[in-house]
């Protein structure tokens, strides 16, 4: 035995080609065990193959995958019990009703501790007596969730986790990943939007047409944001002022906006160089600064609309 357990997920070059298409080139992945990682990334970009090639439900072209220590496609069984797989799309179309479902899927996903599916749904709010075709769009997504979490699994592969869900449910779930976590278990999931991932992830992959564009932790997404700011002087400094802004590094779109009598505003966007931005800014006479809370989603979607990767 060693002394520390392996990464929750490893994968090295992996590929898979449908045919002539290559959904995913070459991608390396490191999950730590205990963390929660967040890919996002536009339709196509290869979100749910990485997740079916983890769970061995489809099968890579190139690379290696290591699942909590082993090789999906001889895991069998018992690898798969110590996984809860939310599918992208859940087709719950039986008459069956929730709790007979679940029980179903006890079966394969082993031993569901007294009293946990019950919480789940509570905290959920989902009525198990209902048969799952009736359910609306969310409720089945809140049965798909129900499922992954029963068993307590090591790992947690949540395909898009928030789809349909109303806020104060999103709310729900997030502190269940939360719990998750302190449990020192791990998540993988995914999404299109990084505010949903950015509440709770440790670390983020954008995937951009089966490519890795961008791996980080979501500090550090933070860092390197766009922020929008706002910086009032008087109006004998508003052409010097100008002037600053004009030539300071990651500083772009300067406006003119109104302000007060006797006083002259600018906004503009400011990436990552906060720190020069600031001492800049300090040798003018400043009457108001408003540094806003980074748009991380406006970076994210920077990453996604970047010229082509080239491999
Ligand atoms: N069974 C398949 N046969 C052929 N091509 C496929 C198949 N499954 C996926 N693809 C293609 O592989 C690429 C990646 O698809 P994937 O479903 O992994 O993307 P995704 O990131 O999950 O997208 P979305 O956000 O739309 O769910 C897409 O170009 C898709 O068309």
């Amino acid at each position: 035995m060693t002394a520390t357990a392996p990464a929750a997920v490893t994968t090295r070059g992996l590929t898979k080609r449908y045919g002539s298409h290559t959904a995913l080139h070459g991608i390396d992945l490191d999950i730590a065990r205990g963390s929660v990682f967040g890919v996002i990334g536009p339709n196509g970009a290869g979100k749910t193959t990485t997740m079916r090639l983890l769970l061995d439900i489809i099968r890579p072209s190139g690379g290696e995958v290591r699942v909590l220590g082993e090789d999906p496609r001889t895991g069998g069984a018992a690898l798969r019990r110590r996984i809860g797989y939310l599918p992208g799309e859940l087709h719950l179309a039986s008459r069956v009703r929730g709790r007979e479902l679940l029980a179903h899927y006890a079966e394969i996903s082993g031993r569901v501790r007294p009293g946990v599916v019950d919480a789940l749904a509570g905290r959920l709010g989902l009525d198990l007596g209902r048969p799952v075709r009736s359910l609306s769009k969310g409720n089945k997504q809140k049965l798909g969730l129900i499922q992954a979490f029963m068993h307590e699994p090591e790992l947690l592969v949540l395909d898009e986790p928030t789809s349909g869900l109303d806020p104060l449910v999103q709310q729900e779930f997030l502190a269940m990943l939360r719990e998750a976590k302190e449990h020192g278990q791990t998540v993988f999931l995914s999404s299109h939007v990084l505010s949903e991932v950015q509440q709770a992830a440790d670390e983020v992959a954008i995937l951009r047409a089966g490519h890795i564009v961008e791996l980080a932790t979501v500090a550090r997404l933070r860092e390197t944001a766009v922020r929008r700011v706002r910086v009032v002087v008087g109006e004998p400094d508003a052409a010097a002022l100008r002037a600053t802004l004009d030539r300071l590094p990651g500083v772009t779109g300067v406006r003119d906006v109104a302000d007060r009598v006797g006083a002259a505003a600018f906004e503009a966007q400011l990436d990552a160089h906060v720190d020069t931005f600031v001492k800049a800014i300090g040798l003018h006479e400043v009457i108001d600064l408003t540094i806003q809370e980074p748009d991380l989603e406006q970076s994210v979607l920077g990453f996604y609309n970047e010229a082509e990767v080239v491999r």
